[in-house]
């Protein structure tokens, strides 16, 4: 017998990866975007969604830090965790060139990813709260601007490709831990 669906919380933005985790892992839930990870953490201590989905490791940079207490948090209990790939791209909108970009956005986990590409395009970074809302930030902005996101977002989005899998190394891929209230 099934139920009525469970909510799930996950950070969200068009496309943003742990939209693509929630899709993948919790495929019944009904979703529940957040802003940031404390309130998709929050969202599960209160009761409003049943199940949460937090990144917590990445195989270029390690432990996710404001998720790396997650599993000592007595609130919840971690279900299981799961791998997911992570192919990032550089987009920008339609008419807009390499030469011409003054900055780049993404959420800061996926801007450390991609280290090595950022170090040698050589521009200033802006903090987005997820990759998904960056490309949703880039194609709103009048500024010759970029997001480093996943193909998901950016096609979302409307963006233009300027660069392709720009992370660094090979087998780039986030552990995701799903959890619920203790
Ligand atoms: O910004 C997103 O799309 C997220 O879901 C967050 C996040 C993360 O914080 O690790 C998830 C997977 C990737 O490692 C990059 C970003």
């Amino acid at each position: 017998m099934t139920g009525p669906a469970e909510v799930a919380a996950f950070l969200g933005g068009p496309g943003s990866f742990s939209e693509e985790a929630r899709e993948r892992f919790v495929p019944d839930a009904t979703p529940l975007p957040c802003h940031n990870f404390a309130e998709v953490r929050q969202a599960v201590i209160d009761g409003r969604a049943a199940v949460g989905l937090l990144p917590v490791r990445n195989s270029a940079i390690g432990t996710i830090a404001e998720n790396a207490d997650l599993a000592d948090d007595p609130r919840v209990a971690i279900e299981r965790q799961e791998a997911l790939p992570i192919e990032l791209h550089l987009w920008t909108r339609e008419g807009i060139g390499r030469k011409e970009l003054k900055a780049v956005s993404s959420h800061p986990a996926a801007l450390a990813q991609c280290s090595t590409y950022l170090g040698l395009l050589r521009l200033p970074t802006i903090w987005a709260e997820s990759t998904g809302e960056a490309a949703a930030e880039v194609a709103r902005s009048a500024d010759p601007i970029a997001a480093i996101a996943g193909e998901r977002a950016g096609r979302a989005t409307g963006l233009i490709m300027l660069d392709s899998s720009v992370q660094d190394g090979i087998g780039n891929e986030t552990i995701f831990a799903i959890f619920r209230r203790a």
